[in-house]
C-alpha cells in the first residue's frame, strides 16, 4: 500500500484549542490543563485512506502574537492547513480570516484549507453562528467542520476531509482530483456538530 506523507499545519489564535485537537487526533485524549504552545510542536499519525496510507506530519503552531512571524516556516510546503477558531470567541473568527488572507498571498497555491470551529460543546456561550462560518468557508471553498476536542466530536472527520481533498497520485506520478485551491474550487462536504 502506498504511503503518502502530508504536512499539515494548525493556525489560529492562542487558546482556541489547536493543541487539544492534535492531542485528540493522535493520542485520543484531552488535557484540560494543557500549556500554551511555545514556537510549535510536531506530531505524526498514519491513517488508511482508500488504498493509501496517509502519514500526517502535523505542525501545531503557537497562537500567541509573539510567535506569529514563525508561521510561514510551518505552512510553507504544507499539503493542508487547519485554521482553528473558538465558536465562543468572535475575535478568533476574525483572526481566522486574516490567516486565510495570508495563506492566499504567501501559502502554497494548492493548499487544502480546513476551518475548524472548535469548542462546539460550549453552545451556551456561542458567539459565532454556525451558518455564518459555513457561508464564509463556502465562499473561500474550504472544508468546514465544528469540532470539540474535549468531547471528541468531528476530530477524525477533519483529517478524513483533508485526505479527500488531497490530489490523487496517478500511476505516472501526476496528480489529479479535487484539490482545494483557495478561492478557486468548491468543497463538496461539510459536517456540523452540536
Ligand atoms: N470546552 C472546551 N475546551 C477546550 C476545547 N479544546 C480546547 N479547550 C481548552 O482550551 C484551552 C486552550 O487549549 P489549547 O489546545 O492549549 O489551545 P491552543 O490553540 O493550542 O493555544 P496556543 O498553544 O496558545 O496557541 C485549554 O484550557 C483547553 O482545555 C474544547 O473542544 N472544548
Amino acid at each position: 500500500m502506498a504511503l503518502r506523507e502530508l504536512k499539515v499545519c494548525l493556525l489560529g489564535d492562542t487558546g482556541v484549542g489547536k493543541s487539544s485537537i492534535v492531542w485528540r487526533f493522535v493520542e485520543d485524549s484531552f488535557d484540560p490543563n494543557i500549556n500554551p504552545t511555545i514556537g510549535a510542536s510536531f506530531m505524526t499519525k498514519t491513517v488508511q485512506y482508500q488504498n493509501e496510507l496517509h502519514k500526517f506530519l502535523i505542525w501545531d503552531t503557537a497562537g500567541q502574537e509573539r510567535f506569529r512571524a514563525l508561521a510561514p516556516m510551518y505552512y510553507r510546503g504544507s499539503a493542508a492547513a487547519i485554521i482553528v477558531y473558538d465558536i465562543t470567541k468572535e475575535e478568533s473568527f476574525q483572526t481566522l480570516k486574516n490567516w486565510v488572507k495570508e495563506l492566499r498571498q504567501h501559502g502554497p497555491p494548492n493548499i487544502v484549507v480546513a476551518i475548524a470551529g472548535n469548542k462546539c460543546d460550549l453552545t451556551d456561550s456561542r458567539e459565532v453562528p454556525e451558518k455564518d462560518a459555513k457561508d464564509y468557508a463556502d465562499s473561500i471553498h474550504a472544508i468546514f467542520v465544528e469540532t470539540s476536542a474535549k468531547n471528541a466530536i468531528n476530530i477524525n472527520e477533519v483529517f478524513i476531509e483533508i485526505s479527500k481533498g488531497i490530489p490523487v497520485v496517478d500511476a505516472a506520478g501526476g496528480t489529479s482530483g479535487k484539490a482545494f485551491k483557495l478561492g478557486r474550487q468548491a468543497s463538496e462536504s461539510h459536517r456540523t456538530c452540536c
